[in-house]
């Protein structure tokens, strides 16, 4: 599903020189990508998630792949049906137009032009995964950081992507909201057949329930386990 051959990005105003990445995953499940303060996660994360050039401008060599489209063919609204990406601040990825978390959730599956019957059901299921049902009826104004982060990852869900990229989404969630969330998205990557990539700054607890994990640091990316 992902494909990064000697793959290099240069943003435009640049100061230090850029890695080159490789990286090859096939497989539906969960993998993850840690590295410190600045390695360069959320940027990776962007680029897979379609943001060059548009939003990352620069320059891009060697080969990059998600889904078989190279990285920067497609726009990203092209690619928001089958490529999601959720970032730490939740706040930011809220729409700001709906006034309840249930119309939040469905804006997204709305703009896909599907029955209004297969819009319910996508937003059931993404509040239940995401134990959100109860906020259903909540303004996401009023939300927590750790509620608007939860229904951030349930509106991704609706979309019922195949690749899922969580960028520190999980920042703002107990420990324990973390390992549930991250056993729901486990098993809903394998019944999907979905990869789930997560970028993380520590190992622990996300590293327990991956199927793979790789290490990004000075511009390399390289295999933990
Ligand atoms: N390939 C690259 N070449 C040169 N600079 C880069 C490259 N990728 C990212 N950068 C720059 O490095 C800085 C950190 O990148 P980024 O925000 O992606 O790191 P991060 O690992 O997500 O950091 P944090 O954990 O602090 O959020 C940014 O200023 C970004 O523009």
């Amino acid at each position: 599903m992902v494909t990064l051959d000697d793959f290099c990005y240069r943003p435009r105003h640049a100061t230090q020189p850029s890695g080159r990445l490789n990286f090859h995953y096939s497989l539906p499940g969960m993998v993850a990508i840690f590295g410190g303060n600045g390695s360069g996660k959320s940027t990776l994360a962007q680029l897979l998630a379609g943001w060059y050039p548009d939003f990352l401008p620069g320059e891009i060599s060697g080969k990059g792949q998600l889904l078989g489209q190279p990285i920067g063919l497609n726009s990203l609204v092209e690619q928001s049906q089958t490529i999601q990406l959720v970032q730490q601040a939740p706040a930011l990825q809220l729409s700001g137009c709906t006034f309840s978390v249930e119309e939040e959730v469905a804006f997204g599956p709305e703009n896909l032009c599907l029955s209004e019957h297969a819009i319910l059901q996508r937003v059931d299921e993404a509040l239940t995964l995401t134990d959100c049902q109860g906020l259903r009826h909540r303004h996401p104004a009023t939300l927590s950081g750790g509620e608007s982060q939860r229904v951030v990852i349930a509106s991704a869900l609706a979309m019922q992507p195949r690749v899922l990229l969580l960028d520190e989404a999980f920042s703002r969630l107990t420990p324990q909201a973390t390992r549930r969330l991250l056993t729901v998205l486990a098993a809903w990557a394998q019944q999907r057949q979905a990869l789930i990539v997560l970028f993380e700054r520590n190992p622990q607890p996300v590293i327990d329930y991956c199927q793979a994990a790789w290490q990004l640091k000075a511009g390399e990316l390289t295999p933990l386990c």
